[in-house]
């Protein structure tokens, strides 16, 4: 089972308070692109878990991809499976467009039906969650208005625009973006009628600005040619475009120091696109 693990953009991110954990409570628009890592899934017998390649400097059992398999294993209708992953990775880490978290969600749709877990998506998104925050929306596999902690998931359908995504060379852990005493964390709360009308916000663009500087640069740039945007914590940065010749013109002079793409948004998961084709070919 070979699918596609997409990234996804915040369209705006609001910090509204923070709970008692720690945890902020946000309302973000999430919205998916068509920019994808790969993974590609054998059902073993063997009761193992592997992943190749391994991804540099994180130990097989700090993957997402790992962890998300494990959370499976208790749920699994045979014993005596197991998996042999292969992940081809494309999308930047630490580039808040939640790529880790994607492609633990992506394993856990994918084993949910190799190993016939007969879990609901509902049950997944709640078992992710203890992983990531992120991971939910991955797992339901839609636009959404998120509340919460991002796990609040309301179905929205945006315009689908062209992107251009942008990767200033540096990478953004959220956990320093979220603990920073700088962070405003009083957005006045939106109600979703408001969501796909409203020109919203980062709340933690000035927070990952002052500690990066390059993402600054990124920013002053990219604002030349547009309404620039952060999604999560950064570090990357992204500007909409209506049509396909417009994104890529502002591609081609866009300094070559920074990596950059062109894709387009989309209101359900490329993932979910795949695995029903292939559950429907493997329907016995
Ligand atoms: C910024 C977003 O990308 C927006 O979509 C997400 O909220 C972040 O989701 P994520 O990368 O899955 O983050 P997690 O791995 O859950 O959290 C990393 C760290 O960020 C902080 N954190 C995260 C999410 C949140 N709503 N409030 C927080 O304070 C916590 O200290 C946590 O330990
Ligand atoms: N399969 C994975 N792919 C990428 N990162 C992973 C994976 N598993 C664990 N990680 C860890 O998660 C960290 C964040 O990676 P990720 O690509 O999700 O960042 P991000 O895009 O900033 O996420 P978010 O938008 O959810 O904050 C990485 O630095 C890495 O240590």
């Amino acid at each position: 089972m070979r699918l596609p693990s997409p990234a996804k953009l915040n369209l705006f991110l609001h910090i509204t308070g923070q709970r008692e954990d720690g945890y902020h409570e946000l309302q973000t628009l999430f919205q998916f692109i068509d920019l994808c890592d790969t993974l590609d899934f054998s059902l073993t017998q063997n009761n193992r878990i592997t992943i190749s390649p391994e991804i540099e400097h994180l130990p097989t059992k700090d993957n997402l991809i790992y962890k998300a398999a494990e959370l499976l294993i208790p749920f699994k209708s045979d014993p005596t499976f197991g998996v042999d992953i292969l992940l081809e990775k494309q999308l930047p880490m630490g580039g808040g467009i939640g790529g880790g978290s994607s492609n633990a969600a992506t394993t856990l749709l994918a084993l949910n039906s190799l190993w016939e877990c007969h879990l609901s998506l509902e049950r997944l998104a709640e078992m992710g969650v203890t992983l990531g925050a992120d991971i939910p929306i991955f797992v339901m596999g839609f636009s959404a208005f998120a509340e919460g902690v991002g796990e609040k998931l309301q179905k929205v359908e945006p315009d689908t625009p062209y992107f251009l995504l942008l990767k200033p060379n540096c990478h953004v852990a959220t956990g320093q973006i979220f603990a920073d005493k700088y962070l405003t964390r009083d957005t006045p709360p939106i109600r979703i009628s408001h969501a796909l009308k409203l020109d919203g916000h980062n709340d933690c663009l000035d927070v990952v600005i002052k500690h990066n500087p390059e993402v600054n640069e990124a920013y002053l740039w990219l604002k030349n040619h547009g309404d620039a945007k952060l999604t999560g914590t950064g570090a990357c940065l992204f500007l909409a475009f209506d049509n396909l010749r417009d994104a890529e013109r502002v591609k081609s002079v866009t300094p070559q120091k920074w990596q950059a793409w062109v894709c387009r948004g989309c209101n359900t998961s490329p993932t979910h696109d795949v695995l029903n084709q292939w559950i429907e070919q493997n329907r016995v």
